[in-house]
Parts: C-alpha cells; sequence; structure tokens
C-alpha cells in the first residue's frame, strides 16, 4: 500500500531501471511501462529475435514493464497452437528470460501455446529483472465464439482452460494477469483490485469483429469499475492470416481515459504509470470504501430460492 506518497522526485530504481519516481518513503510512484505490438508470422525464430529486439529498445527508452502480445511466437489459430507449442521452460521462455535479465526490466512474456501432460494451454510467463520466472499464468477463459457471418472460432477444441488467478509484486505496484478474453469477465479484475492489483495487464487478440466492437471499451469499464491501470498487447495486424487480429494495444487510467494506443502495425507504446494518480481517483471517488458488501448476496429471489 502506498502510504506517504508526497514528494516525488526522480530516481534510479534499485534494480537498475531507470526512470523510475520515488516518494520521500522510498516506495516508488511512478514507472513506464512498454506495450510491445509484435508483428507475428509464422516462423518461431524470427518472431523470437524480434520480441527480444523490441523488449531491448523498449528498456532503452526508461521502460521497467514491458508487456508482449498474446501468442508472440506463433501465429493465433487452433491450426497453429499444437505446431508452435512448447513446455515451460522452453526456448520462448528461455530467450523471455534471459531478454529480462539482460535489460533489467519486468517481462510479461505474452502468452505461447504451453504442452504439459498431453494437454495445450495458453500461457503468459512473468520474468523478473534477475531473469527468473515469477509466475505462469494459463488463460482460464476460452475463447469461444460463434457469430454467424463474421467468425466462428473455437479455443476450447485445442486447449484447456488453466485453474488459477494469477498476480505478481513488483517495487511499482501489483499485477494481475489475464489473457485476452479473461478481460470479459469482470469478476476476474474485480478480485484482482480487491487484492490489491494497480495494474491489470492483458495480452490479446482480438479479432475485426470484436476489436471495433469491444476491445477499448472493455478495456476503460475494467479500468473505471476497479479504478486500475489497464493495459493490452495485441500481435500487430496481418491481412493475409487466418485469424487477423484487431492490434491498437492501449494503455487505460483509472479515471477512464485511454493514455496510450497503437495502430494496426507493429509498434511500442509507453506509459507512464502515476500511482500517485490512482490514489488521487480513489479518494476523489471512493467506491473502494464504499461498497455495500452487506448488501451483495441475493437473499431473496422472485422463484424462492436464495
Ligand atoms: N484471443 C482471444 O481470446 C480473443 C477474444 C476476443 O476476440 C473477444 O472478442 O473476446
Amino acid at each position: 500500500m502506498l502510504v506517504c506518497c508526497y514528494t516525488v522526485s526522480r530516481c534510479v530504481a534499485a534494480d537498475g531501471a531507470d526512470g523510475a519516481a520515488v516518494t520521500a518513503c522510498g516506495c516508488f510512484s511512478e514507472f513506464r511501462l512498454a506495450v510491445v505490438q509484435l508483428q507475428v508470422r509464422s516462423v518461431k525464430a524470427d518472431n523470437l529475435s524480434r520480441a527480444r529486439r523490441l523488449v531491448k529498445e523498449a528498456a532503452g527508452q526508461g521502460s521497467a514493464v514491458v508487456l508482449l502480445p498474446e501468442c508472440f511466437n506463433s501465429p493465433y489459430g487452433s491450426s497453429f497452437f499444437s505446431k508452435y507449442a512448447e513446455e515451460i521452460p522452453g526456448e520462448s521462455t528461455q530467450m523471455l528470460s534471459e531478454a529480462a535479465r539482460e535489460h533489467k526490466v519486468y517481462v510479461v512474456g505474452g502468452s505461447i501455446p504451453e504442452e504439459d501432460g498431453g494437454k495445450l494451454y495458453n500461457s503468459c510467463t512473468v520474468f523478473g529483472p534477475d531473469g527468473g520466472m515469477i509466475l505462469k499464468h494459463r488463460k482460464i477463459h476460452l475463447f469461444d465464439i460463434n457469430v454467424p457471418g463474421k467468425i466462428c472460432f473455437q479455443e476450447s477444441e485445442t486447449l484447456s482452460p488453466g485453474n488459477s488467478l494469477s498476480m505478481f509484486e513488483t517495487p511499482y505496484c501489483k499485477v494481475g494477469v489475464g489473457i485476452c478474453y479473461d478481460m470479459r469477465f469482470a469478476e476476474l479484475a474485480q478480485i484482482y483490485s480487491r487484492k490489491g492489483c494497480q495494474l491489470l495487464v492483458y495480452p490479446g487478440a482480438f479479432n475485426m469483429t470484436t476489436g471495433p466492437a469491444h476491445w477499448e471499451l472493455l478495456q476503460r469499464a475494467r479500468a473505471l469499475d476497479n479504478q486500475v491501470f489497464v493495459a493490452t498487447a495485441s500481435p500487430a495486424r496481418d491481412e493475409s492470416a487466418s485469424y487477423v487480429a484487431w492490434g491498437h494495444s492501449t494503455v487505460v487510467s483509472p479515471w477512464g481515459e485511454v493514455i496510450s494506443k497503437a495502430g494496426p502495425e507493429e509498434a511500442i507504446i509507453y506509459a507512464d504509470i502515476d500511482l500517485q494518480y490512482l490514489s488521487d481517483i480513489r479518494q476523489q471517488i471512493p467506491i473502494t470504501v464504499q461498497r455495500r458488501e452487506d448488501l451483495y448476496t441475493v437473499t431473496c429471489a422472485q422463484d424462492g430460492s436464495s
């Protein structure tokens, strides 16, 4: 918890990340987040080397935390998951670990298709500045969609869901992790924010149907109703792919404003995450303390059930 965030000064973070700001009490109130909207193609080695280069570039711009897209090592699609799947640790997570250690940043490694015990998962790994793996999060809500004439897709044909929630702590803030479709489930964001997360990250690959309609709206809703920062990282759009990603990686503030946003093409976007701003908003509109937990259980329903 940030308790005495009054005086803010620029400094070099203890773990070597430049550009963080600390308060008089020594807690960090501001840090730079980079979101890498990677152009993912069919050659895995190229995806890995480009991701590595862009993590380096983001670190060079003073980022303390770098976020990669869903399925960053593989084209997104049921026909690709088993071909590109790896065990963890494996080639892709090794690269993430090395990039985090070399550049002294937190790397939220988007996701990769993971193989474990004969099953496939859509898994996000997070690495700290020492290169150690902090967590592995398996997508808990699998993306199944059928909008006639537009898109029909079923992750659940090939993937298995994860069964646990994942949060991690940095010197800057506490972060909750979800993967793409997980963002549609408001309960997940609510649990993370109630457990103290100030930033929610969703590596994601929305599509050309739901992207324009829902992508930004969902992020702003999750940010606003939980008073947290929300960041999404999409693959860059590839019109020739079987699943065309919407792109538009975004960072939203706890006020619900879009503070950084990519277009459809490969890019790195940056956001200076100001936790004092988050505290101010929570004081100005104190929903976090005005909740009526005593009323949120249905005790009397018309059909007599409770
Ligand atoms: N990869 C995904 O989970 C896609 C989710 C999506 O597009 C949606 O509309 O939800």
